[in-house]
């Protein structure tokens, strides 16, 4: 069985469809990214899936576990970095994980998982005294010291600079690479695109397209775009366009780029207003 298993997954608050049938399976060992803007329903699945939130309908489960009937054990297996972080702001750093470890039956070493999050040198201090993006990574710190089988990331980066989110992005990859199953929300396309396996956008509660990062909507096998100083076309043989411009110049092509749509491009078209007369897609 996958190590996530959502089918036809609701929540409603009041007229507000926040989750509107969702399905997913996320295999074990498999990094996974939802996208969408804001209030789409990415952290209300999420807390689903982590227990911390009712369903009004479908069928979850993680790890075999319907985390609406959660038990020790099974927490236990689950690392957690929500969005917004509980304040523990009179203890330091290292008291923090320390305690933290204490609850697992198989957690990892505190120093050695604050060194993998870019605190060592931080490990004395109080969290009050930390910067948000230092909070930030001892909330990462908190998710990852149990030795989680799946770990739930909330918009694990906002708040990093480039070179603590680069260093995240080498944790999750170590993580993946011990089997460990990851589901995480972004608003950093370039997240998804560096970490996961398949991405899902979600628009309104729903799936509006998933699939592998580098395909998704089509990507790979979009026109490609060629454009140098004085003009610009869209083709489907760029190095053909390439080879003309560079015959035309007599050698090298002022201005010359040539680029296929960014996952950005993708992701804005597919949460734009207009619904897709074909409905959700997977593209692989
Ligand atoms: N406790 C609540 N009571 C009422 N409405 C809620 C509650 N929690 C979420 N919602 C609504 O449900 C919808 C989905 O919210 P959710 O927080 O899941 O979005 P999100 O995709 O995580 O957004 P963001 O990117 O801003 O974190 C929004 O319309 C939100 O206002």
């Amino acid at each position: 069985m996958a190590a996530i298993h959502v089918r036809g997954l609701e929540k409603h608050y009041g007229s507000v469809r926040a989750v509107d049938g969702i399905d997913l399976d996320i295999a074990h060992g498999e990094v996974f990214a939802l996208l969408g803007p804001n209030g789409a329903g990415k952290s209300t699945t999420v807390e689903i899936l982590e227990g911390f939130r009712s369903r009004d309908a479908g069928e979850v489960r993680v790890l075999g576990v319907d985390p609406a009937r959660p038990t020790r054990e099974w927490r236990s297996r689950i690392g957690i970095v929500p969005q917004h972080s509980a304040d523990a702001a009179e203890l330091t750093v290292r008291e923090l994980v320390r305690h933290f470890a204490r609850y697992y039956p198989r957690a990892r070493d505190p120093d050695e998982v604050i060194a993998r999050v870019g605190l060592s040198e931080c490990a004395g201090r109080r969290i009050r005294t930390l910067s948000g993006g230092q909070r930030r990574r001892v909330d990462v710190a908190l998710g990852v010291i149990g030795s989680p089988e799946v770990l739930f990331l909330d918009e694990p980066t906002t708040g990093f600079d480039p070179e603590a989110r680069r260093r995240f992005w080498e944790l999750i990859r170590d993580l993946a690479r011990d089997g460990v199953t990851i589901l995480l929300t972004t608003h950093y396309l370039e997240e998804a695109e560096a970490l996961a396996d398949r991405v899902a956008v979600i628009a309104h509660g729903r799936i509006a397209a998933l699939g592998d990062p580098a395909t998704l909507g089509g990507r790979a096998s979009a026109k490609a775009r060629v454009s140098w100083d004085g003009g610009s076309v869209e083709t489907d043989t760029p190095t053909k366009t390439v080879c003309e411009l560079a015959e035309r110049f007599g050698g090298e092509v002022p201005g010359l780029t040539v680029t296929r749509p960014t996952l950005e491009e993708v992701y804005l078209r597919l949460i734009a207003p207009s619904p897709s007369p074909t409905g959700p897609s997977e593209v692989r």
